[in-house]
């Protein structure tokens, strides 16, 4: 027998069977036809037989063997759907199937020749999207027969197809299975199926009937095999508990009375079936399911790179989003506030708008070393101490309105300088110890700000003590001092070791950790490959071609690094040559934690893409992953501030936080493997990795069950 079901159960639920007690005998050599009401279970058995599925319970063997799992070259599976990568065209679909069978290359393009014209096919170079549903169906016929396999599992081939193809099909069919290809298919055409040798009548998971159709014919009187049909579905209704199908092994069917149209073809069909009955299991009984790895990785690993060639999304995502990504963090984390507008509030009544300031400042114009000490320590020496691009001052009349126009969003801060400011600034230098509280109140700058923003309010902070700072050098420099001489700069000196003191810090400390994450994030797009490929029936029919896990993942390994080299380039090339980071540590040690992080974001989309059959249900989980990433592995904020339990509960446990630390100790700090913070980084996107590749082996296990 080349497949035999014997008491076959299946169900999707527990409780609810498709298959039931189901038995089932297909010789070698023969058109099996399966005949039924749609979702009587044809497509459920078939996908059992390619071995897509397993039934619960009962035997199935093909060629004479269970078999645990896809039937590699031995079968070709057309499923119901199309199942064919839209994007790619003809020649490259069946040049996937031919390598996924391991033929050599002028063997696949004789076939293609053959099928091309035997089919139909429209020229090899059109896309599947582009053709019509009837030229899909027979593309999707080609595939399957490229290596002539011993065994063809065909769901619906002829629907759609004009009447000429559909004969020409079975000519051919019939052809095959005469040299020994045995064929199964299932068709909604009743009548068609005569063609067959051998029908088998399906009703409710179970197999009414199985016979040679003028074997049935003669033995339920009917004139049709419509008839037969019905009157098969009458006694299965009439009992349904006890009706039974007849004995399958022991119809004799090459005893039945042959009708007077059919008898010549059936008996056609009898010395066929006897003829290869001699042979059988004995010269072409195929035993082994042999596989070319090598050739199916390279399939799958061309297939990826096409797919990347023709559909603009991968291309978008995964190299002009990054850089766009790149540009937009760039040009807005980490920069020099510019312009922050400022109400200036000078205690004079003469000087209340910019107009007037200009004016004031104008007639007080002095070179910055100018010496006479008491010229130097008015409002306009102050102001002049500011670059241009920092501050846009804004003159008001009273330090009120200065706050109203905070209030109104008009500016971020106020400057209030006390009436007669320069007067008592010169006090203050002359009185020095004994100083009054008018003099102290009159030398007093008040400063209200809007503090809602942390990282301009400290940057305008810093600015302004740095310049408060600069001005009293000033005042030291003009009344008795050097300008450059350290005894007139303030007493206290503060030296970066690692990063730097001004904002152009917060980028120095988010580059690192903005690469990684973004890297993880863009990585885990390769599980959205998986579902598509899942959703389209692209998985299923590689599976029962032959394509393993083991060789999506490797072929995953092999496009997903080049991917992320490209990636890298792009990324590093653009951080140190335009946006100027450096790399103080080993740049082996820098490459290879950020390769290592992006891996690991790559094996978290195999998990989500394994776990998720849902396109929709996968980018919301990868999004959701990354704004944790992004809020919670210190990023833009160093992870000392959190909570302890939170941190080292939570943030410590996501993929990216220990790889951002390790990839921002080597970057900035010039950090080796020695160091904990960097070796826990490679440890963790190790550890990630390997926890996603054994989450994805033990559902995809489960699945095939
Ligand atoms: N993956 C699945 N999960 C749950 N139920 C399923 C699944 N696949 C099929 N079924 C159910 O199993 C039953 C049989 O479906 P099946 O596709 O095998 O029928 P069919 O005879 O091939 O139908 P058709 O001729 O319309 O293709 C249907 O009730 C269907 O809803």
């Amino acid at each position: 027998m080349a497949v035999e079901v014997r008491n076959g159960s299946k169900s999707y639920f527990e409780g609810k069977f498709i298959l039931r007690n189901f038995n089932m005998h297909v010789g070698r050599g023969e058109i099996y036809g399966l005949l039924g009401a749609s979702g009587c279970g044809k497509t459920t058995l078939m996908s059992c037989i390619v071995g897509l599925r397993h039934l619960d319970s009962g035997d199935l063997t093909v060629f004479g063997r269970s078999r645990n799992g896809h039937l590699g070259h031995l079968c070709g599976y057309m499923p119901q759907d199309i199942s064919l990568l839209s994007v790619l065209t003809i020649g490259e679909v069946l040049h996937h199937f031919g390598l996924i069978y391991g033929m050599s290359e002028v063997a696949i393009e004789n076939k293609v020749n053959f099928l091309t014209n035997f089919l139909d096919l429209p020229d090899t170079s059109r896309q599947i999207q582009y053709l019509s549903g009837g030229q899909k169906r027979r593309v999707s016929l080609a595939a399957c027969m490229i290596h002539n396999p011993n065994l063809l599992v065909l769901d619906e081939p002829t629907v759609g197809l004009d009447p000429l193809l559909r004969q020409r099909i079975w000519q051919h069919l019939f052809e095959i299975s005469r040299s020994g290809t045995t064929i199964i298919l299932s068709t909604h055409y009743v009548e068609e199926s005569k063609r067959c040798d051998k029908v088998g009548f399906m009703r409710g998971g179970k197999l009414l009937a199985e016979d040679a159709p003028a074997a049935l014919l003669s033995r339920y009187d009917a004139p049709t095999l419509e008839d037969v049909s019905l009157h098969l579905a009458r006694l299965d209704d009439e009992n349904p508990q006890t009706y039974a199908p007849p004995d399958i092994v022991n119809t004799k069917w090459l005893d039945f009375t042959l009708g007077d149209e059919e008898s010549g073809v059936v008996r056609a069909k009898v010395y066929r079936k006897l003829s290869i009955s001699l042979h059988d299991n004995v010269v072409h009984s195929p035993v082994n399911v042999e596989t070319d790895h090598a050739s199916i990785i390279y399939a799958l690993a061309l297939k990826a790179w096409r797919r990347r060639k023709r559909d603009w999304r991968f291309l978008f995502s995964e190299i002009i989003l990054p850089i766009i990504i790149l540009f937009v963090l760039q040009n807005v984390v980490g920069l020099e506030p510019r312009d922050i507008p400022v109400s200036l509030v000078t205690g004079n009544p003469n000087v209340t708008n910019n107009a007037e300031l200009i004016e004031f400042c104008g007639q007080r114009d002095r070179p910055i070393t100018y010496t006479k000490c008491f010229e130097n320590m008015g409002i306009c020496d102050f102001i002049r101490t500011f670059e241009p691009h920092e501050f846009d001052w804004v003159t008001t009349n009273s330090f009120e309105s200065g706050l109203q126009d905070i209030y109104d969003g008009n500016t971020f801060a106020v400057l209030a300088f006390p009436p007669n400011y320069a007067f008592h600034m010169k006090n203050r230098i002359i009185e020095r110890n004994f100083v009054d509280n008018e003099t102290i109140s009159g030398t007093t700058i008040s400063i209200r700000m809007d503090e809602s923003n942390v990282i301009k309010t400290s940057w305008m902070k810093q600015i302004i003590a740095t310049k408060y700072a600069k001005y009293l050098n000033k005042i030291g420099a003009a009344c008795g001092g050097d300008y450059n001489s350290d005894i007139v700069k303030p007493a206290i000196g503060y030296t970066a070791i690692y990063g730097g003191l001004g904002i152009e810090s917060i980028i120095i400390f988010s580059q690192p950790a903005m690469l990684i994450t973004t890297m993880v994030f863009l990585s885990q797009i390769s599980g959205l490959e998986w579902i598509l490929d899942r959703m389209e029936g692209l998985e299923d029919r590689d599976y029962a071609a032959g394509v393993t896990l083991r060789h999506r993942i490797c072929a995953s390994m092999m496009t997903d690094s080049i991917k992320i080299v490209v990636q890298l380039t792009v990324f590093i090339g653009l951080l140190t040559t335009v946006y100027g980071m450096e790399v103080h540590g080993a740049w082996v040690l820098a490459l290879g934690i950020v390769f290592m992080a992006a891996f690991e974001g790559v094996a978290i989309g195999w998990m989500i893409g394994t776990l998720r059959d849902s396109a929709l249900e996968a980018i919301v989980i990868i999004m959701f992953v990354s704004i944790f990433q992004a809020a919670a592995t210190g990023v833009f904020f160093s992870l000392e501030v959190t909570l302890d339990y939170y941190r080292n509960y939570f943030c410590n446990w996501l993929p990216s936080t220990y790889p951002n630390e390790a990839f921002r100790s080597i970057v900035s700090r010039g950090w080796g493997l020695e160091n904990p913070h960097v070796t826990k980084g490679f440890i963790a996107a190790a550890g990630w990795t390997l926890l996603s590749i054994v989450v994805v082996v033990l559902v995809e296990r489960r699945k095939r069950k």
